[in-house]
């Protein structure tokens, strides 16, 4: 399977995200880019048909979470775009995830479609507050989620890195496993609490690594790019 870093585009305005992207103009191949909420609710779809056109492969993180019907229509309206993968809540169910499927089944070349477990941002603590009744460790939780979603139509996992292993030996379908929560050895975690170095992800056998901050707010943003990709593919590249 293909392993990439894909770089959080999490700015306010298409042209800052231009101004951003203008810095890798010289170099070979452009990243794999994510357009989530922030951006797409400021710069909307023609944004995202804008990086399209441009060549990018866009991942579009609008963690979709609705009754199957809703979400049905929004991927409806999202086809045009034809974006590489799309994320969806994996606690929205089997069936949003099964009419999610059914929504991208005529289209020739259908987004993977993503399944969000546990936030990144959640330590056992926030995430037992925030989900009444959840008494399971965050691996459990996650395998629980991913495996509901995979049943539905999913056809891949975001996790952190920290349950990666654990789904790998427990689920025993091949699927695209994608994990954010990145963070170079050293640098600051932010909000994120289950943090994961690109080196340990590689280890894990995580396919994709998203990687905000650590690039985006580096005072050299394509110097952190290439050390992070290095570190995470290493001699594959
Ligand atoms: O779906 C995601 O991409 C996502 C899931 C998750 O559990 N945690 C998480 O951080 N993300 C996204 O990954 C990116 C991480 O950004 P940084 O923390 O700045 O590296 C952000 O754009 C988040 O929206």
């Amino acid at each position: 399977m293909e392993k990439d870093v894909i770089v959080a585009l999490d700015f306010p305005s298409a042209n800052v995200a231009r101004e951003f992207l203008a810095r890798f103009d010289g170099e070979a191949r452009k990243p794999f880019v994510k357009v989530g909420m922030e951006l797409f609710y400021a710069a909307g779809p023609d944004f995202v048909l804008e990086l399209k056109t441009k060549g990018y492969k866009i991942f579009l993180d609008l963690k979709l979470h609705d009754i199957p019907n809703t979400v049905a229509g929004a991927v409806r309206s999202l086809k045009g775009l034809g974006v590489d993968m799309l994320t969806l809540h994996a606690s929205g169910g089997r069936e949003m995830f099964m009419r999610a499927r059914e929504a991208v089944k005529d289209m020739k070349r259908p987004p993977i479609l993503l399944a969000v477990t546990v936030l990144t941002s959640f330590s056992d603590v926030g995430r037992k507050e925030a989900l009444l009744g959840e008494n399971r460790s965050a691996e459990d939780a996650v395998y629980h989620l991913a495996h509901l979603a995979l049943q539905g139509g999913a056809d891949g996992v975001v996790s952190s890195a920290m349950e990666g292993k654990y789904l790998r030996e427990h689920i025993r379908q091949s699927f695209p496993l994608v994990c954010p929560g990145i963070r170079p050895a050293g640098a600051s975690a932010g909000d994120q609490k289950r943090v994961v170095t690109p080196a340990d992800a590689r280890d894990i056998g995580v396919d994709y690594i998203v990687v905000g901050r650590p690039i985006t707010q580096a005072k050299d943003p394509v110097a952190a790019y290439k050390a992070i990709k290095e570190e995470f593919l290493g001699g594959s590249q």
